[in-house]
């Protein structure tokens, strides 16, 4: 049994990430509009296009908060931002939807979501995905650090300096390892399970843009924000 430490400075990066997380919610419960009624498909591409546009406005502020970030290259900044967006989206729904809810609300909002005009052929991976993440049971902090590790990921489009993010990410995922280790000490290989769910996030977020145009209605309309983030239009 590996004594496991977490060091000073470690604590105070775990704090200043939790923190920023906790700081910079969505501001609206998407899930509780979602369980008071079925929206039409107009409805919900709306509703979609607020959310993201403020997880988006949200992410950028976490990620200032993220030890290092603001002294890597702009551009680099930039970069990990646009190719982080719509997998931090995925992550962020998969913890809305795995969220302890009265009994039978959960699958109320499963069903709202598969009837929102998503096109079917995604409903099984998402909810798969949702649900690997839901059995993990991860705790706030884990949740906060792995999507750090998300936004770090030194292979995003364009990154010009690679070293300088995998040195960033490094001591996120020292961290999150011991994390992992100390909050649940039972489950062996849970840390290289959490990171398993990072390459099924980034399989689910390559269907991102056909998801968007084939929602069920005509004329989709994207703010120049979104078309920046979601490479559609
Ligand atoms: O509002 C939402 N998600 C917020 C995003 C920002 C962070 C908070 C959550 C949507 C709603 C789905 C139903 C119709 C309205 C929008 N949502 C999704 C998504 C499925 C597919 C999604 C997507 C993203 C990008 C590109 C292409 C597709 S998001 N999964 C959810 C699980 C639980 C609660 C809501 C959930």
């Amino acid at each position: 049994r590996e004594k496991v430490e977490i060091t000073k400075e470690q604590r105070a990066l775990m704090k200043a990430i939790v923190d920023a997380y906790n700081r910079h919610q969505i501001p609206q419960d998407v899930a509780k509009k979602l369980l008071q009624e079925q929206y039409s498909p107009e409805e919900n591409f709306l509703l979609l296009t607020e959310m993201a546009t403020s997880q988006v406005q949200v992410l950028v502020e976490f990620t200032k908060n993220i030890p290092g970030f603001v002294s890597l290259d702009r551009e680099d900044q930039i970069a990990l931002l646009k190719g982080s967006a719509v997998e931090a989206m995925f992550l962020r729904s998969a913890q809305v939807f795995s969220r302890k809810m009265p009994s039978g609300h959960t699958d109320v909002l499963e069903e709202r979501i598969r009837k929102s005009g998503m096109p079917e052929e995604f409903m099984t991976p998402m909810f798969n995905f949702y649900k690997s993440i839901g059995e993990l049971h991860m705790v706030q902090e884990e949740q906060a650090i792995l999507t750090a590790i998300t936004i770090l990921t030194p292979d995003r489009p364009y990154v010009k300096d690679h070293q300088a993010v995998e040195r960033l990410q490094e001591s996120m995922l020292v961290v999150l390892r011991k994390l992992c280790v100390l909050q649940h000490p039972q489950e062996l290989q849970y840390f290289a399970r959490l990171l398993g769910r990072l390459t099924e996030l980034r399989t689910l977020s390559h269907y991102h843009a056909e998801m968007l145009t084939s929602w069920r209605m005509n004329d989709h309309k994207f703010t120049p924000l979104l078309c920046e983030i979601w490479d559609v239009q």
